[in-house]
């Protein structure tokens, strides 16, 4: 099990820490942290508050995930999706959302608006090369064994 330690940050006591809305759900739901209802007109993006930082051990990552029902109810989806929380990171997580549907959509405090699921990665380390093996594939990509 590893351990996640969440700071809720000033004035947030009433925002509820992420959560598991069924108890194995890979997500835990991040909840709008906003002072006052904050409106996404269509196309327009805005980086969201929720109200806590957090400390992982060092070889997780959090993703933030858009949730499916307000992408296809609203359009409204992570504009970076993914999401990557650093694992040293102390920052307030926050969440960069995009209206991509046609109606505006207003954001109210306490309303979950995205999702964080966790990875634990694998430790890489990088080494330059003149010559990398060869394969079957070799350089073909981007559709060359056909659609
Ligand atoms: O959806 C996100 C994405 C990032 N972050 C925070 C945590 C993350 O550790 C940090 C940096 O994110 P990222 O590496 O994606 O952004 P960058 O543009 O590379 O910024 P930096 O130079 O700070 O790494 O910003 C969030 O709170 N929410
Ligand atoms: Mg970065």
């Amino acid at each position: 099990m590893h351990q996640v330690l969440f700071k809720r940050l000033g004035g947030n006591e009433d925002i509820p820490l992420p959560s598991r809305m069924s108890e194995w759900a890979a997500g835990f739901d991040l909840h709008a942290a906003v002072e006052e209802p904050v409106t996404l007109a269509p196309g327009e993006r805005k980086l969201i508050p929720t109200g806590f930082a957090m400390a992982m051990p060092a070889d997780l990552e959090a993703q933030i995930r858009p949730r499916s029902g307000l992408a296809l109810k609203h359009g409204i989806t992570c504009l970076n999706s993914p999401g990557t929380i650093d694992a040293d990171y102390r920052g307030e997580v926050k969440v960069l959302l995009v209206n991509l549907g046609q109606q505006p959509f207003t954001i109210e405090r306490g309303e979950r608006i995205a999702q964080m699921v966790f990875q634990q990665l694998p430790a890489v380390a990088i080494s330059e090369a003149d010559e990398l093996p060869d394969t079957v594939r070799g350089a073909g990509g981007f559709g060359h064994t056909g659609v």
